[in-house]
């Protein structure tokens, strides 16, 4: 790996990739004239796929495998990396990725649900490595520190989002189970030296199945097991159904089918089945011949179908039409289309969707594209019991206020794949009653669960050196802010007991004198920071990583109305950094609306707060003092872009993602001009800045007159680059602009 002081720019999916089309030659002109390097790498779910598959590619259609290579470049100090939200792939988007590149003629297989021989198994084995969050565990050798940077919260207290109006009489809850669930089943251990691990299912007819012959773990790590019961899981799902229709809410469902992607699309298949059920029970067998996958979601069943006759079709579908009168209404992702929230499993996932529901006023969207109060199903019991804590406040004292509200930060526990749960190669779906059963390699027993076959069981490990890192980032965050740091951990909770000793151990390496440091349960922890945020006051939120991924949606959601506009930085455990764009996703909705009339809402604040902090760490940590130059002045174009309210708007023909970058190039040379500290650069972005400034109407004018068409860029998940570049960059004065400053 080279040495050179270079930033590595991630080309993703979605709207991301699309705004990178007009981002990147706009990064590429001011940094090419500072001499800093730029390069791209491709990780898109596209790219991953097309990695695993050199063997049937010709020359021309082969690519790299550039996630793996920055996974090693994550280990090393000189790492700099931007990385953009991607798809973490379900199996429906998945297999549609796969189809889109065999009609773009790359010669790749199916995707093998059930592999018949060694071959379909081994080309099943390397699809799965592109499914559900295949990129970030890979990239995240540091934990993680997100929070609303100032300029963004003023921003927010002078442009506040719109917030929906609660009401104390709200229907909305959270549902979750009271037993049989991992919470209730969770065993964890430390262990006391570096060892192996075997995971066995001991089954009742008295044979053993080995699930994981070994498993390496070092000393001090936090290994825990737990179980999900299908059976109380089954019964609770029914139970809710029920409730549901007498109390006349909306019934959802909230996972994360995309992270969790091994334990969470079974979970999410169980509640299709129990939804569904009557008209699966009474088509079961035609449904097993077309192929249909419940875990897959109901959207599967629709495309199965489609190899039947057109009456057997009609049967089906008159039975499901049937069925939706005599179920609760279900919540919609897009009633015009009639896509439901058991359609597809990445379609609702919990971190966006419960903030997005409690910003509306508790409410989901029903079938006549109404608001309506809602049952949120969220099965486990980990971290249900924290969104029940904001609606029951929100009942209580209204909606939260943007224009007042104080903010709630959060450090996460995420290197080296900690608290990856329900992700890895250590979930099984249980086949066989039994017992499931970790030894270590002295053959003493650690963990055992008695399982049921359908039963979920899930292992988690957590390394010592990341919650070392991870406690040390607290005490930094608190002392720098001067706000209190909650750790949100459970005592109740196997696995958060003993991270409550560890972190009671490790806080005492710090310098914690002055400092407010506590340890709360989640729920407690909530209570607090809500309490303290409506009266204007920030709370720094320490937690595992899958709170860090809930709590970094939920309440930018609320205090900004997206998290694109976080700040969301790994500081690298090897001294590099990895800067992640926003905490959201690749928005999929703003990819329809491109395409139905080329305007692009994606806001990309996030990219922009990356861009700068990345640019800080290549100037400090290499003494390039262009790209401090490069980032104090991006620090104030970003300052002047978030004062002059140049986000994208939503609607058609205003201004977009280009127009926003355009104001960004602006403010960035403006900036760059007005400085004194380095002549060539200050001559040079004189011209840039005078250029657009003179030109401003007639750039906005060309980016915005092109709106209100529909587009097409030849693929989705693999769109063609130029046809896709054209289509993002349709200002030629912008254009011609920016080739003025651009090296060469
Ligand atoms: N770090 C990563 O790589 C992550 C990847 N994902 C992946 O993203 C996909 C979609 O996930 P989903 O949960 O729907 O989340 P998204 O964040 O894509 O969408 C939720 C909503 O948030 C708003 N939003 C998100 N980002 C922006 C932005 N930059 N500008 C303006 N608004 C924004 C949009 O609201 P509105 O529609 O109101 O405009 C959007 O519809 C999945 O494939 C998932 O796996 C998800 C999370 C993180
Ligand atoms: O990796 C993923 O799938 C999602 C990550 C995410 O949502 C987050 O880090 O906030
Ligand atoms: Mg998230």
């Amino acid at each position: 790996m080279s040495k050179t002081p270079k930033i590595i720019y991630t080309l993703t999916d979605e709207a991301p990739a699309l705004a990178t089309y007009s981002l990147l030659p706009i990064i590429d002109a001011f940094t090419d004239s500072a001499g800093v390097e730029v390069e791209t790498r491709d990780i898109s779910l596209a790219a991953r796929v097309l990695a695993q598959f050199p063997d049937v590619l010709s020359d021309e259609q082969r690519v790299s495998d550039d996630l793996a290579e920055l996974g090693q470049l994550a280990t090393m100090p000189e790492a700099n990396i931007i990385k953009l939200p991607n798809i973490s792939a379900s199996g429906p988007q998945l297999k549609a990725t796969i189809k889109e590149l065999q009609s773009q003629g790359y010669p790749l297989p199916n995707y093998p649900d059930e592999p018949k021989n060694d071959e379909e198994a081994s080309v099943k084995a390397r699809y799965d490595k592109a499914k559900g969050s295949a990129v970030n565990p890979v990239l995240r050798e540091g934990n993680s520190d997100r929070r609303a940077p100032k300029s963004v919260k003023n921003y927010a207290r002078k442009y506040p989002h719109r917030m929906g109006e609660w009401s104390a009489d709200s229907k909305s809850h959270v549902a979750h189970m009271s037993e049989g669930d991992f919470y209730g089943s969770e065993q964890s251990a430390v262990m006391e030296k570096a060892t192996t691990l075997k995971i066995e299912l001991q089954q009742k007819d008295g044979t053993n199945v080995v699930l994981k012959p070994s498993l390496s773990v070092l000393a001090g790590e936090v290994i825990d097991a737990a179980s999900m019961s299908s059976r109380r899981l089954r019964s609770f799902i029914d139970g809710q159904i029920s409730d549901a229709k007498e109390s006349d809410v909306l019934f959802s469902l909230h996972l994360k089918a995309t992270m969790m992607k091994v334990s969470d699309p079974i979970m999410f298949g169980i509640v299709v089945e129990e939804f569904y059920k009557d008209v699966l029970a009474k088509h079961a067998d035609t449904l097993k011949e077309v192929g249909f996958n419940p875990n897959s979601g109901i959207g599967d069943l629709y495309s199965a179908i489609e190899k039947l006759s057109s009456d057997q079709q009609a049967a089906i579908k008159g039975d499901i039409e049937a069925l939706y009168k005599e179920r609760p209404a279900m919540a919609m992702v897009n009633s015009h289309k009639g896509i439901t929230n058991l359609h597809v499993p990445s379609d609702v996932i919990i971190d966006a969707s419960m903030p997005a529901m409690i910003r509306d006023s508790g409410k989901m969207w029903n079938v006549n594209d109404e608001l309506q109060d809602t049952k949120a199903v969220i099965p486990d019991r980990c971290y249900a019991t924290i969104y029940q804590a904001v609606i029951e406040d929100c009942k209580k004292n209204g909606a939260f206020d943007p224009t007042t509200m104080g903010s709630v930060p959060n450090v996460g526990l995420m290197a080296q794949k900690a608290e990856e749960y329900g992700s890895h190669d250590k979930t099984f779906h249980i086949p066989a009653d039994g017992t499931v059963v970790v030894t270590d390699e002295t053959g003493q027993t650690l963990f055992s669960h008695p399982v049921e076959a359908g039963d979920i069981w899930r292992m988690c490990q957590t390394k010592d050196a990341p919650i070392q890192d991870w406690v040390k980032l607290a005490v930094t965050r608190a002392r720098d802010s001067g706000a209190p740091a909650i750790f949100w951990l459970d005592a109740n909770r196997a696995h958060d007991a003993q991270l409550i000793k560890k972190v009671e151990t490790y806080l005492k390496d710090h310098d914690t004198a002055g400092l407010d440091i506590r340890i709360l349960a989640p729920v407690d922890a909530m209570q607090i920071s809500l309490e303290r945020i409506r009266k204007g006051e920030d709370t720094i939120s320490v937690t595992g990583n899958v709170l860090r991924d809930y709590l970094t949606d939920l309440f930018p959601i609320m205090e900004l109305g997206t998290s694109a506009k976080m700040l969301s930085i790994v500081p690298l455990m090897n001294g590099g950094g990895l800067f992640e764009t926003g905490a959201g996703g690749s928005a999929p909705k703003h990819v329809q609306q491109f395409l139905e009339e080329n305007h692009l809402r994606w806001d990309s604040l996030g990219e922009f707060l990356a861009l700068a902090a990345s640019l800080e760490h290549l100037g400090s940590t290499f003494g390039n003092e262009r790209a401090t130059l490069l980032a104090k002045a991006l620090d104030e174009a970003n300052g002047q872009f978030l004062d002059s309210n140049k986000s994208p708007s939503r609607k058609v023909g205003e201004l977009d993602n280009r127009g926003s970058h355009f104001y960004l190039a602006m403010y960035w040379a403006e900036a760059l001009a007005a400085q004194d500290q380095d002549e060539e650069m200050k001559t040079l972005f004189t011209r840039l800045a005078e250029t657009l400034k003179a030109n401003e109407a007639t750039i906005v004018d060309e980016l915005n007159s092109v709106q209100g068409q529909s587009m097409d860029i030849q693929g989705y998940f693999h769109p063609n680059g130029e046809l896709a570049s054209q289509a993002m960059r349709p200002s030629k004065t912008l254009n011609d602009a920016l080739a003025m400053v651009a090296k060469g």
